[in-house]
């Protein structure tokens, strides 16, 4: 390596003095695109199963799965991973090349939900579908047969790209797999379906709650087909093999015990190369944060940006959607706080997960002046004749308990600041109703009652309750949301209208209603644009 100089006159904290300077100076970044999120779909339940051992990670429903991938393409997220717990499981796996089975249906649902926006992907393996949970079919001694798993993966790749898949991913490790699959492939006519290649997969004790998640059957290991921890030259002879039989991209797995193995591969190919941060990794930060251990979001980004600093181009992460939202929009607006002078922290939050909310408050140390419960949304616009009760539920979670949740864990500190101002943004919707609308309505009435409530409750305290409820707001995704992505039917929403609000007109509304003198309580602003009289007396042009 050539001389940079010496000390004094070399001072490599020069670089690192301001976030600005850490910021222009930084090697990698890690980008929504670079992001995909694994996801189960099983079948026969009828709500969203968590996972106990992956906390913030369920076994989704072809509904919640639908709106899973929608919010992923929405965060800019790359890709999905689809992985299908069937019901019924057997010795070769039938459910993997029934194309009613439940990999092969949710493939459809979300083919059909985001079209191209993701790149839709398969786990081509038997293990989520065999009775004794291994990757592939027994011999009569109990040893798994590599090349009858061929032929299986073979028919398989066939019904995962007729029902959907851009890309599968075979990750039972058998011989010449990548081969195999891209023959089949071929054969049928999937000449454009590409191939991620679990190219160094090791047999580790980090896929533990993994199994949990499919609800593995398996008993013993699967030490006869995937790799020896202890090797790391070995990747580099499964990396040629795969290459050899047409990899479009390959994949090192688990993630960061193997991030020696991720560079050496990324040295060497000119494919994409992607890692696989896997459950057991996510469950240990989500423990260990739970405990308080350690920090949980910087954390994540650690883990990320290594990934990208060990040479992935891909990170397949159950944090993808997360990780995306905070590399994204928060932190961007977090920059232009900070740009025009302010100070700024991006902190993604689920205002639904009440422990997720009581660690943020934690993370403010005591301090709040006002609180802004700006979170919310509407799903669906069914009249109550055919209501989703997922979607009400959701609505009620994230209206009313995600206001909940907040105040009940800030009320302390705005107490304390002397001088406090509790922001809820509610709606007209939640004053009348309109046809459609009842969910949505009544979860903000609810949130329009708690307001009320908490004011009277806290008279005696140093702390405002306003309550401001905008009418016809245009912004990039309340009527994309409502709608699940349909454009078409959000763009309607607002055709003709001269001048919907937007988020700023309702921005410049908090903002005059929390800056008036601390004895002046706001109680409830409606505010609509001109066009509107109503809920449903707005005038249209045209
Ligand atoms: N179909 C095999 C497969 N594909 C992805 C994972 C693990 C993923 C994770 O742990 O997050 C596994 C489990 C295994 O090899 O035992």
């Amino acid at each position: 390596m050539f001389s940079h100089g010496a000390f004094p006159d070399v001072r490599p904290r020069r670089l690192r003095t301001t976030a600005a300077m850490r910021r222009m100076t930084a090697e990698h970044r890690v980008h929504p695109a670079d992001l995909v999120l694994p996801a189960f779909v099983r079948e026969g339940i009828a709500e969203p199963a968590p996972i106990s051992s992956m906390p913030g990670v369920v076994q989704h429903t072809l509904d919640s799965l639908r709106r899973a991938a929608a919010e992923a393409a929405d965060a800019g997220v790359a890709g999905i991973m689809l992985f299908g717990v069937p019901e019924v499981k057997d010795a070769v796996g039938t459910a993997a090349t029934d194309p009613g089975g439940i990999l092969q249906v949710a493939l459809g649902v979300v083919r059909e939900e985001v079209g191209d926006a993701l790149v839709v992907m398969s786990d081509l393996c038997l293990d989520e579908t065999t009775d004794h949970g291994h990757c592939g079919l027994l011999d009569e001694r109990g040893r798994v047969d590599n090349d009858a798993t061929l032929a299986r993966y073979a028919e398989m790749a066939v019904v995962q790209a007729e029902a959907g898949a851009h890309v599968l991913g075979p990750s039972g490790m058998m011989d010449g797999q990548i081969g195999h699959v891209r023959r089949a492939l071929d054969a049928a006519g999937h000449r454009d379906v590409a191939l991620l290649a679990y190219t160094a997969k090791y047999t580790s004790a980090f896929y533990g709650p993994f199994r949990e998640a499919v609800e593995s059957g398996l008993t013993g290991d699967r030490m006869t087909y995937q790799q020896d921890p202890a090797n790391g030259r070995e990747a580099m002879r499964e990396l040629s093999q795969d290459l050899a039989e047409g990899a479009d991209m390959v994949m090192v797995k688990p993630g960061l015990p193997y991030l020696d193995v991720l560079r050496r591969v990324a040295d060497e190919v000119a494919v994409p190369v992607a890692a696989y941060q896997i459950s057991g990794e996510y469950a240990m930060v989500e423990a260990a944060a739970e405990k308080g251990w350690i920090e949980r979001e910087r954390a994540i980004d650690e883990t990320l940006v290594c990934f990208k600093r060990a040479g992935a181009d891909v990170i397949l992460t159950y944090w993808a959607v997360e990780a995306a939202r905070r590399a994204d929009r928060i932190e961007a607006l977090a920059e232009e706080v900070r740009e025009a002078g302010g100070e700024a922290e991006a902190y993604p939050l689920d205002v639904t997960d009440g422990a997720a909310v009581d660690a943020f408050a934690e993370h403010l140390g005591g301090e709040c002046r006002v609180l802004v419960n700006n979170a919310g949304g509407a799903f669906g616009l069914d009249p109550v004749a055919s209501g989703d009760p997922a979607d009400w539920r959701a609505m009620y979670e994230v209206n009313v308990l995600g206001t909940l949740h907040l105040t009940r864990a800030l009320l302390p500190a705005l107490i304390a600041s002397g001088d406090g101002t509790v922001v809820v943004v509610t709606s007209t919707a939640g004053h009348a109703p309109y046809e459609g609308g009842a969910g949505y309505v009544a979860a903000k009435h609810a949130q329009h009652v708690l307001a009320r409530t908490l004011r009277l409750e806290i008279v005696a305290e140093p702390v405002r309750v306003i309550e401001i409820a905008p009418g016809m707001v245009r912004t990039e995704e309340f009527s994309l949301t409502r709608f699940r992505g349909d454009a078409e039917r959000a763009e309607k929403v607002y055709r003709g209208v001269a001048n919907p609000l937007t988020a700023e007109d309702v921005a410049d509304t908090i903002g005059w209603a929390v800056t008036r003198p601390p004895h002046v309580n706001v109680d409830l602003l409606v505010v609509r644009p001109r066009a509107q009289a109503s809920n449903e007396k707005v005038h249209r042009e045209g």
